[in-house]
C-alpha cells in the first residue's frame, strides 16, 4: 500500500545541513499497522510528513495505493492527499467550532453538499464514539475525546491510509490504551492501513502488525513485530523486553532465550536442568502478549564459560528457542549468538 524507496530528505537553515532521512526503503503492505519507533531526532517525522508530500524529499520514490506522489499535479496531489488520512499529537483542532463543526471542516473543503455532508458526520462521529458531544467544542471534551475527533476528521474523506504523528504521545495511558484500541478497530472494520510514528514501546507492542526501527535517518532493523523479536540481536525485542547489561564473570553463560506461542508452554528451564544434571539460574526475563502470541525473554546463566555449554545451546535450540549468547564475538557458540557490543535499545 505504501512504498517508500531510497528516501532521503536534508534540511538546510543558515548554511548547516542536516540528514533527517539518509535513503530509508520501507513498504506498509495493506490493511496492517506499521509502527516506526525511534529517538527524538530520528527523523520519524519527516519520513512521515514525506508519505504524503507535506515535505518534499530531496531523493526517493513515494508510491501510495499505487500511484508515485512525485509525478503528481496540484490538482491530482491534492485528492491524492485527501485518501491519506493524518492525526498528530496535539489535535489540531479549531477551537472555534464544535466537535460536529471540525469534522465537517475537510468535507466542507472537499465540496460535498450540505445534507450529504450532516450525514456523513454523524456516520464518522458514530464510528469513533462522540455521537453525544456532536455540539460541544474542544475546550469542553477530554483530550482522548479531542484525539477521536481527530480521527473522525482524518476519515472524512475516506481514505485508504491512515498517518498517525505520536497520536498518544500527549495521553495518559488509559486513555492511550482506548485510542490505541479505537485504531486496531478502524483497521479490522475498515481495513484501514496505518502508519504510525512513536517512541513508545507499547504501541508497538498493542497494535503494530510490522515495524520499523530508525536511527539517525536510516532504519536499522522492520518486519512483522513477531520475526523482530525472534531475531537474535534485535533492537525492538531488547526494547519491549528491556533487560540490564549482563554482568559476564567469565566462569559462566549468560544466555538470553526468547520464546513463543507453544515453546513458551513447556519447562524449557527444568528440562534443560535436568538433562544435563546443572543448576540453572535464572537472572530476569519477561512475557508479553503480542497480537494474540505470547512472546518472553528469559535471561539464563548456566554453570561454565559457553565453550563447554555447546550441548545445552543446540539443546535449546533445538526446542525452537532463540538464543542469544553474551560474551560471545561473531559465531563462535553456534548460530544466533550475539556478541556484546550493541547499542541501547530505542525507550
Ligand atoms: N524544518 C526543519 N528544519 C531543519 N531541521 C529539521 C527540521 N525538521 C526536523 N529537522 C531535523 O531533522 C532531524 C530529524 O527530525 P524529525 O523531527 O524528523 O525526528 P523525529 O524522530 O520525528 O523526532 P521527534 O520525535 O523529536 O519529532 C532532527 O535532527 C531535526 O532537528
Amino acid at each position: 500500500m505504501i512504498q517508500i524507496e531510497k528516501l532521503r530528505k536534508v534540511y538546510r537553515a543558515r548554511g548547516r545541513e542536516v540528514t533527517a532521512v539518509d535513503g530509508v526503503d520501507l513498504t506498509v503492505r495493506e490493511g496492517e499497522v506499521f509502527g516506526v519507533l525511534g529517538r527524538s531526532g530520528a527523523g520519524k517525522s519527516t519520513l512521515l510528513r514525506c508519505v504524503n508530500l507535506l515535505e518534499r524529499p530531496d531523493e526517493g520514490r513515494v508510491r501510495v495505493d499505487g500511484r508515485d506522489l512525485l509525478e503528481l499535479s496540484g490538482g491530482e496531489l491534492r485528492r491524492a492527499r485527501q485518501r491519506i488520512g493524518m492525526i498528530h499529537q496535539h489535535f489540531g483542532l479549531l477551537s472555534s467550532r464544535t466537535v460536529a463543526g471540525n469534522v465537517a471542516f475537510p468535507l466542507e473543503v472537499m465540496g460535498v453538499p450540505r445534507a450529504e455532508r450532516a450525514a456523513r458526520v454523524a456516520e464518522l462521529l458514530e464510528l469513533v464514539g462522540l455521537t453525544e458531544h456532536a455540539d460541544a467544542y474542544p475546550a469542553q471534551i477530554s483530550g482522548g475525546q479531542k484525539q477521536r475527533v481527530g480521527i473522525a476528521r482524518a476519515l472524512a474523506g475516506r481514505p485508504k491510509v491512515l498517518l498517525s504523528d505520536e497520536a498518544t504521545s500527549a495521553l495518559d495511558p488509559e486513555t492511550t490504551a482506548s485510542i490505541l484500541e479505537l485504531l486496531r478497530d478502524l483497521n479490522r472494520r475498515l481495513g484501514l492501513t496505518i502508519l504510525l510514528i512513536t517512541h513508545e514501546m507499547d504501541v508497538v507492542k498493542r497494535i503494530c502488525d510490522s515495524a520499523a526501527v530508525m536511527r539517525q535517518g536510516r532504519v536499522v532493523e522492520s518486519g512483522p513485530v513477531r520475526e523482530l523479536l525472534l531475531r537474535p540481536g534485535s533492537e525492538l525485542a531488547r526494547g519491549l523486553f528491556p533487560l540490564p547489561e549482563p554482568v559476564l564473570r567469565g566462569d559462566t553463560t549468560v544466555v538470553d532465550v526468547t520464546f513463543e506461542g507453544e515453546s513458551a508452554d513447556r519447562p524449557f528451564v527444568s528440562t534443560l536442568a535436568r538433562t544435563y544434571s546443572i543448576d540453572v539460574n535464572i537472572l530476569g526475563g519477561a512475557v508479553e502478549d503480542i497480537g494474540g502470541t505470547r512472546i518472553g525473554r528469559l535471561r539464563i546463566e548456566l554453570p561454565g564459560p559457553p565453550d563447554v555449554n555447546a550441548a545445552q545451546l543446540a539443546h535449546l535450540r533445538e526446542a525452537g528457542l532463540t538464543v542469544e549468547v553474551h560474551g560471545v564475538a561473531g559465531d563462535a557458540a553456534g548460530a544466533g549468538d550475539t556478541a556484546t557490543e550493541e547499542e541501547a535499545p530505542v525507550s
